[in-house]
This record gives structure tokens, C-alpha cells and sequence, in this order.
């Protein structure tokens, strides 16, 4: 005897259809009565707002949903919230600067796929251990500022300029090129030498691939071993922003996110394998040489204060913290400096009058072109700085700042639960037509930066590096490095964009990348 002995297929059908019904006509029930709700597109129950998927449009969809829904609103990635926020006041406490009472020092929710990549107890981008992430901070960010580490890096960065005119030379005395793949091959030399003191050769590598070029000087297997490194700690990169953008349930079940997700899986792996043996190399010199031997770059000041020979115990960092640290400095800074530099180059382009002004204070400073740049005559170019932060502000590389909230909070009269996800739109901020944040948003004119204007900048309403507690540990060593390469640059080179008429070429994400951007460099004719 069956229990129920004439419950059919059909019957079932329609006690399904009917369990549906019921089901999304509560969440909707629930979602226009609720008094928590914010603008924002109509969400689908279970999956959330579909453009919340579309991870490489996330920008586009910002701005529509800005111009549609204004300054605080919300969409949803399956049940998870995610409030945006497009004002600098509306922004004041998710970027509070202080460490101790402040609810958002938490910038992701729990996350799977960053787990895998052992990122939420570890290093400082994903770590929610809040006292590991300080202290891990805090380290790296004493080293960062520090006069001696940045001398250290500008002398590396001139070395590395050098190396990089020797192959240019051998392209002619005019050559075009696309000014971002030599950026990023630039940046990831310049980077490891800072940071590992390991060279890579990726300007090398990428040059011999140059159709016709005579410079293979570095032996195949190294050029190939150096490729794959640079290729996986970018993957290491976006393996990061993949994972903390896309839903856990399509990187595990739909097939093409599924094999992106492995693919990036197995590239971190290698590259933590490699990680590896650097540090333990690097254990075995330190162990051999005196403390006056020792090189300057992060990874020994790292390695070094867990070795007892730096007496000074209050610059610690953990030991099994070491690895993921490294990675977030090498990777933080290589794209985003590359990126930022392009932009830069392309306003002075289009701004003549600007190129004059900054041609004008870098001859003051450096009276030859062959004066020797050091970071004492650095810190002099202001307007240089001026040029960086205006670009960035109009193109800032980085677009969207993330906060999660630890206790349940209030924000312009809305309250959040606990462990909201909140992001802040930049670009929003940056370019907002009516809040007057800036005169004239869309108008590039870096005076707003200079002289007495700089200091009449509404706070957080500037934010390339981020800002509050969180904000970019690496923001004094870009901008030199930057004023650096703009010296170096246009001292001795004109620089032309081969199509003016071509707006800057870019992929709209988490991070602007730009995806090329062809130029023409000319020796100049020196006196
Ligand atoms: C032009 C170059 C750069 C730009 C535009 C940039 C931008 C940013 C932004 C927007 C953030 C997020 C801040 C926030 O959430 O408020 C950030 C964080 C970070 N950046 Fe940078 N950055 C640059 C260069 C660098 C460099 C050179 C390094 C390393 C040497 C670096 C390492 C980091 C790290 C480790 C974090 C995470 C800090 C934390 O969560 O405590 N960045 N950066």
C-alpha cells in the first residue's frame, strides 16, 4: 500500500509550482515592505541582480545605477546586499583612519574562494584576523615610508630606466610603442628588485620578443622560468579579484567560471611553490653574510627582523605570515602604478600647456639632463604630484573601495546588519556633477592640487589610494615613483600619442586597466 496512493507526477508538478509561487511571492512580499530597503534595481530571488555577475562591467553599471538610483543604493549578488556609496560624506565612517573603534576595518565578507587561496588569516588585502592584518600592516608600512627604502628604490628605478633606453636605442632614435606593456614590464622588474632583490627580466624577455631585436642576452630557460613567474603573480592578482567578485556557486558549477577558477588555482600554486623557494634561499644567505652585507629590499627586512639580528622587537612580522605579505606587495603595486603612469601620460598629451608648466619645474630642479635624481629632489615636484593627482582623479585606477560593517550601524538614516558589504564608487565621487566635490568635475586642471588649492581639498573626496584605516600602504613609493618616471621620461624623450583623436583604451573593472595605449618616443635634440 502506497502512503499517498493518488499523489501523481502532475500532482507533484503542481505542488511544485505552487511552492514557487509561494516562495517568490513572500521574497517580494518581504522585499517592497521592507523599511531597510534602498534605491536600486529589482532583484530576482535566489540570484540577486544579474548585472552583479557581469564583473567586467561593473563600472558601467555603477554610473547607470548612479544616475538612476544617486548617491547610496543597493543590488544584490544572490541574498548578499551590496550598498553603494556615492558621496565623500556619505563615505565619512566606512573610511575612518583609526585602528581601535572602528567598524569597518573589514574589507570582504567570508569568502571560499579566498580561503583556497589561504588570504582571509594571512597578508593585509584579505586578512579578517583584524590584529594579524595590523601588525602585518604596520611592518610593511614602516618599511614603505622609510627615507632609506625609498633612496633605495629610486636608485633602483634609475638603474632599471637606463637598462630599459638600451633597448629602446636599439629600436631607432624614433620608435612607436604601446606604452603599457612596457609599463607592466617596467613596474614587475622595478617591483621584485624593491622587494625581493631577484630580477625577473621581464623588460628583457619582453624585448626580445620584439620582431628583428639583437638584445638576447639572458639564457632561454631563464627568460622562459622569469615569463611564467610574471604570468602567475598576475594571475595571483586577478585570481584575488575574481574570486572576491564572482558567486561561490558559479565558480564551482558553471563550467567556463569553473575551469577559469582552476586555472588560476593551479597558476597561485606554482607561484607559491616558487615563493617558497626564494624565501628559503634567501634564509640561507642571510644566515652567511654580516648585517652590513645585507640587500635593502623588503624581504630581507622581513626575513631579518624574525632572525633575531634586528634588535628592534617592536618591527616584527610572524613567520607563516612572510609569504602572503610578499605577494600583496609585489602584486599591489605592479598594475596599479603601470596603469596610473599611462594615464598620466596620456593628459600631458592632450594638455600642452600642462607639459610646459611641469617641463619648467623639472628644469628647476634638475638643471641637467644628466643632474642625478635622488629623493630629496623628488619630493620638490609638486606640481609633477599635482599632474599624478589630477589624472588620477579623473581616471583614478582603482575604482571601487570595499567595507564590511562588524556591528550593525546607521548610515544617513538607513540601518545596516552586521557584515554588509559597502562599496564606494571613486569614480562616482571623483567625477560627481552636483555635490560640487570639485569645480568643474570633467575639466583636467591639476592647479586644484597646487599651491594654496591643495589645501582646500574637501576630505575624502580624493581617492586614488583609498582612504581611512585601509588606505594604500604603498601610496608615498607610486607617487615617487611616478614624479620619477615623468622625470626621467620627458627630460630627454618627446613623447606623442600616435591617434589623439583616440579616447584612452581601457578595460572598466575593479581596477582600470589600460588596455593599450600606442606611443611615439623621440630622443630629444639636447644642447
Ligand atoms: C599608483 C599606484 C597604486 C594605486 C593607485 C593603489 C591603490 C590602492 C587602493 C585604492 C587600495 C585600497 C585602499 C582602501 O581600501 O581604502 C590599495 C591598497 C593596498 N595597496 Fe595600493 N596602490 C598603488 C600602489 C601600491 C604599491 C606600490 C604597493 C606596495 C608596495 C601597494 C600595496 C597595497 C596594499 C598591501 C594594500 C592593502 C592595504 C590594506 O588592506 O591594509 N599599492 N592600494
Amino acid at each position: 500500500m502506497t502512503l499517498f496512493p493518488s499523489f501523481e507526477s502532475y500532482d507533484l508538478f503542481i505542488a511544485l509550482i505552487f511552492g514557487i509561487t509561494t516562495y517568490v511571492a513572500f521574497f517580494y512580499f518581504k522585499y517592497f515592505t521592507s523599511s531597510r530597503r534602498l534605491p536600486g534595481p529589482i532583484p530576482f530571488p535566489i540570484i540577486g541582480n544579474l548585472e552583479t555577475y557581469y564583473v567586467d562591467d561593473i563600472i558601467k553599471v555603477a554610473a547607470d545605477m548612479q544616475s538612476k538610483y544617486g548617491d547610496i543604493w543597493e543590488i544584490r549578488q544572490g541574498s548578499e546586499r551590496h550598498v553603494w556609496i556615492c558621496r565623500a560624506d556619505f563615505a565619512a565612517k566606512l573610511l575612518n583612519p583609526a585602528y581601535t573603534n572602528n567598524n569597518y576595518l573589514l574589507r570582504t565578507t567570508e569568502n571560499e574562494g579566498l580561503d583556497l587561496m589561504d588570504l582571509t588569516t594571512k597578508g593585509m588585502i584579505y586578512n579578517r584576523d583584524i590584529d594579524g592584518w595590523i601588525s602585518n600592516r604596520e611592518f610593511v608600512r614602516q618599511i614603505l615610508v622609510s627615507p632609506k627604502f625609498l633612496r633605495h628604490a629610486t636608485n633602483e628605478t634609475t638603474k632599471l630606466f637606463a637598462e630599459m633606453e638600451t633597448y629602446w636605442s636599439e629600436l631607432g632614435p624614433e620608435t612607436e610603442l604601446n606604452l603599457i606593456d612596457w609599463m607592466m614590464r617596467f613596474m614587475t622588474d622595478s617591483t621584485f628588485i624593491t622587494v625581493t632583490n631577484e630580477r625577473v627580466y621581464a623588460l628583457a624577455n619582453y624585448y626580445n620578443k620584439i620582431p628583428n631585436s639583437k638584445g638576447a642576452s639572458h639564457p632561454a630557460a631563464l627568460l622562459h622560468e622569469s615569463e611564467k613567474f610574471v604570468n602567475c603573480v598576475r594571475s595571483h592578482f586577478m585570481a584575488t579579484l575574481f574570486f572576491k567578485d564572482t558567486n561561490k556557486y558559479l565558480w564551482k558549477l558553471y563550467p567556463p567560471y569553473r575551469r577559469k577558477s582552476k586555472k588560476l588555482l593551479s597558476d597561485v600554486a606554482w607561484l607559491y611553490e616558487k615563493v617558497h623557494e626564494i624565501i628559503k634561499e634567501r634564509r640561507k644567505e642571510i644566515r652567511n653574510l654580516s648585517p652590513e652585507e645585507l640587500s635593502e629590499d623588503i624581504l630581507t627586512l622581513m626575513l631579518v627582523s624574525n632572525n633575531g639580528v634586528n634588535d628592534d622587537t617592536t618591527k616584527q612580522i610572524a613567520e607563516d605570515q612572510v609569504q602572503s605579505t610578499l605577494y600583496e606587495v609585489i602584486g599591489g603595486g605592479i598594475d596599479t602604478t603601470s596603469n596610473s603612469f599611462c594615464y598620466v601620460v596620456y593628459y600631458l598629451a592632450h594638455y600642452p600647456e600642462v607639459k610646459e608648466k611641469m617641463m619648467k619645474e623639472i628644469e628647476s630642479v634638475f638643471e641637467d639632463v644628466n643632474d642625478p635624481i635622488t629623493y630629496e629632489n623628488l619630493k620638490k615636484l609638486n606640481y609633477c604630484e599635482a599632474i599624478i593627482k589630477e589624472a588620477s582623479r579623473i581616471m583614478p585606477t582603482v575604482s571601487v573601495l570595499f567595507r564590511v560593517n562588524d556591528k550593525a550601524d546607521d548610515i544617513e538614516g538607513h540601518h545596516f546588519d552586521p557584515s554588509t558589504l559597502f562599496k564606494i564608487y571613486v569614480q562616482g565621487i571623483h567625477l560627481h556633477e552636483a555635490r560640487a566635490h570639485w569645480k568643474n568635475p570633467k575639466e583636467f586642471d591639476p592647479d586644484r592640487f597646487f599651491g594654496s588649492n591643495a589645501k582646500s581639498v574637501q576630505r575624502n573626496s580624493l581617492l586614488p589610494f583609498g582612504g581611512g584605516s585601509r588606505i594604500c600602504p604603498g601610496k608615498q613609493l607610486s607617487m615617487l615613483q611616478m614624479k620619477q618616471l615623468m622625470v626621467l621620461l620627458y627630460r630627454k624623450y618627446d613623447v606623442e600619442l600616435v591617434d589623439m583623436d583616440a579616447p584612452i583604451k581601457f578595460v572598466s573593472s575593479v581596477v582600470n586597466h589600460c588596455e593599450e595605449l600606442p606611443v611615439r618616443i623621440r630622443l630629444k635634440k639636447l644642447e
